[in-house]
Order: C-alpha cells, then sequence, then structure tokens
C-alpha cells in the first residue's frame, strides 16, 4: 500500500563558506493518510530542511541531492515549480513557527485566507469571504465576521497562529506541515493550539507532519514519531513505543529532558554535550560522543536503521525500526537504561483564547 507522503533516502546539502553542510542525510519516512506523525530531535537536527523539501522550498545555498518525496505515488521532486505550487496550496497546507511572518502585514487577516480559497478552490469573492470567516469561527476566533477585515498586527501571538491553521485548513489539504507551530508561544496557548490542531485533523480527516523539539509536545498529539539526529533517522516507532520502551540511547536521553509533572522542575534538563558539527559529524554513529553505552565500535561503524527485533534493515513499510549497533553487532555493555514515564502532559489548560 502507497502511504501518504512517502519520503525515500533524501539527501539535502548546503554548500557554505564553512564547508558542506548535510542538513538531512539519506531519510526515509511515511506519512500515512489522516495520522499525525511527529518529527523531533535538537535544533539543527535536520527537522525543518526535511520538511521544507517535501515543500519544494529548498533555497540556495541548499540542493537536494537525492532522494524521492512521493506525494500520492507522485514524486514532488520531478514536477515543475507551477505544478509544485498547486500542490502546495491545495493538497498540503503549511503552518510554520512564526505565524506572524508567515501573514501578509498590509492585507487583512480574513481577506488573506478568502484569497487563497478563491485562488486555490476556485470559490466567487462572496462564497470565498463566507468560507474564511466560517473557519475563523471553527479555529476558535471569537466573533469572526469582525476579524476577518483586521490586520495580523491586530491579532495576538496564538490568534495569528489559529489565522495561519485556518489558511493551512481552507482549501482542504491531505496533509498539513507543521513546523514548530506552538514554539513561539506560551505554554498555555501552546497547549490550545495543539488540542485545537489534534481536533481539526480528526474533523478534517487531514494528516499532519508535526515537527518539534519537544517529545512532550509529540507524546499528547502523535500516532507515530520519527526522532531525527544530525541529519538522520534515528528511531520511528508508534508514539506510545517510543514513549514507554524507546530502543534509541538518544531517544531515551529526551525522554528524561520531559518535564514530569509534579516532579517540581521547571527545566529542561538536556542530554550532556552538544549537536555534532553539521559540517564534519562524527565518524561511526554520529552520537557516540554523547551517548554513554558507546563502545569502540560505535566509533567506526556507521549503524543504519533497522528492525530492532531482527536487525533487518528497515523499510518504509516498518512502523518500528532504530539505528544502534545494538541491534546488528550487539554492544558488550548493551543498553543499559529504563525508562521510568509518569503521565504525559494531558492536563491541558482549557479556557478563552480571547486570554492569548
Ligand atoms: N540556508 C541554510 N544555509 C546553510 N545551512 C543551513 C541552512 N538552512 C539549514 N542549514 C543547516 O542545516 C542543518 C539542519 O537545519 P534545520 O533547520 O533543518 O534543523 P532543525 O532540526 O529544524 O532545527 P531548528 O529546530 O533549530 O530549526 C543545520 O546544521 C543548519 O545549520
Amino acid at each position: 500500500m502507497t502511504a501518504l507522503l512517502e519520503v525515500e533516502d533524501l539527501t539535502v546539502r548546503f554548500h557554505t563558506d564553512e564547508g558542506v553542510v548535510t542538513a538531512v542525510d539519506d531519510l526515509s519516512y511515511r506519512v500515512e493518510a489522516a495520522e499525525t506523525f511527529g518529527v523531533v530531535g535538537e535544533s539543527g537536527a535536520g527537522k525543518s530542511v526535511a520538511a521544507r523539501s517535501v515543500l519544494g522550498l529548498i533555497d540556495r545555498p541548499g540542493r537536494i541531492e537525492r532522494g524521492e518525496v512521493r506525494f500520492k505515488g507522485e514524486d514532488l521532486l520531478s514536477m515543475d515549480e507551477s505544478a509544485l505550487r498547486s500542490v502546495r496550496g491545495d493538497e498540503i497546507g503549511m503552518v510554520f513557527q512564526d505565524a506572524r511572518a508567515a501573514l501578509n502585514p498590509v492585507y487583512a487577516v480574513g481577506e488573506q485566507i478568502a484569497e487563497t480559497i478563491e485562488h486555490h478552490m476556485g470559490y466567487d469573492p462572496a462564497a470565498a469571504k463566507t468560507r474564511a470567516i466560517r473557519l475563523l469561527d471553527r479555529v476558535g476566533i471569537a466573533d469572526p465576521e469582525a476579524r476577518y477585515s483586521e490586520y495580523p498586527h491586530e491579532f495576538s501571538g496564538g490568534m495569528c497562529q489559529r489565522a495561519t491553521i485556518a489558511m493551512a485548513l481552507s482549501c482542504e489539504p491531505d496533509l498539513i506541515v507543521a513546523d514548530e507551530p506552538t514554539t513561539a508561544l506560551d505554554v498555555t496557548v501552546e497547549a490550545r493550539i495543539l488540542e485545537l490542531l489534534d481536533e481539526l485533523a480528526d474533523e478534517f480527516d487531514v494528516a499532519v507532519q508535526l515537527i518539534t523539539h519537544d517529545l512532550g509536545v509529540i507524546a499528547g498529539t502523535c500516532d507515530r514519531a520519527m526522532v531525527m539526529y544530525a541529519g538522520e533517522a534515528v528511531e520511528t516507532a508508534p508514539i506510545e513505543d517510543l514513549y514507554y520502551d524507546p530502543k534509541h540511547p538518544y531517544t531515551a536521553g529526551l525522554m528524561s529532558a520531559i518535564p514530569r509533572i509534579g516532579d517540581g522542575r521547571d527545566r529542561l534538563r538536556t542530554i550532556p554535550g552538544t549537536t555534532p558539527d553539521p559540517v564534519d559529524p562524527p565518524s561511526g554513529c554520529r552520537f557516540h560522543p554523547r551517548c554513554p553505552f558507546a563502545e569502540e565500535a560505535c566509533t567506526r561503524t556507521h549503524p543504519s536503521l533497522v528492525d530492532p527485533e531482527t536487525g533487518e534493515a528497515a523499510t518504509l513499510d516498518d512502523d518500528r525500526a532504530a539505528a544502534c549497533l545494538e541491534y546488528t553487532e550487539g554492544l558488550s555493555g548493551g543498553l543499559d537504561y529504563s525508562v521510568e514515564v509518569e503521565e504525559p502532559r494531558d492536563e491541558r489548560a482549557g479556557g478563552d483564547p480571547a486570554d492569548e
């Protein structure tokens, strides 16, 4: 069965003065129709570049060197710009971190949504306006008729993000790519926006590729997720497996960085060490300098993504995969960690979006 989105062997490089940055290295994943698929990893892992490649938005000095991005079976990378633009508006919606920047400051918010609807769905202006107002209402913007004519600077950050979600949904896409949609917002607003995305994904039967550096966000919203490190996928799994039984030491490390309810910590614990230099990543397993279980072999051999039960090469259809030598060669000390998990962040705040 072909999945809605299939990314295969994607490699993206940036040719910079400092050298060649391999931002995404041989990345493969799939997103099924109507599922929410999380992509998680620290800053610089390649999450945004992977997402932008799907949308055909890699500009110089970036270059997609290799790979396929199949959407409904068609390779987007071989489409010309105008075909791609129409897929982007009609079938794939986008939500970015900086919602205000995604809106045009000189047009009223509602008009921007209506314009998209006219352009991509062929509605006449009056019908497009009606639909835009209905969408503003659906994403929780109070008094949508009046708000329709307001400008982005009159909207709060949370309201802007609601509006871009309305815009992304306006053409009834099959996929929404949401890149850190709540990072710029405070925690209560974040929770409400995530809840909204979750509800709308269900209601509109749309798949979401949700990019975040916060595993807590993924745990609350996604069906499956992929963990990226230094341009590569190091683990993919259904969300419960990822959360309760992480197979990669990096995933386990990210887990310990999730703030747990009631543990009295108000700061994130982070994984010791820093993300590798993207121009000259470590040999062998890229995570080895930070991995508490690393052995000599990890400095030499690059682990590929395998089924952790069998050690066989992972395919796009596999739900579970991890890239650690433990599952092929075996590490003499093994992966000696256990995960204690309290409830994920499900205590979402309710309340009035007007507070945003
Ligand atoms: N325009 C660019 N020029 C040069 N290098 C770039 C460019 N865009 C991205 N990169 C590099 O590609 C790598 C991956 O970046 P990317 O933004 O995808 O990471 P990320 O996981 O999304 O992190 P963040 O959460 O900080 O956005 C980084 O090393 C980054 O420096």
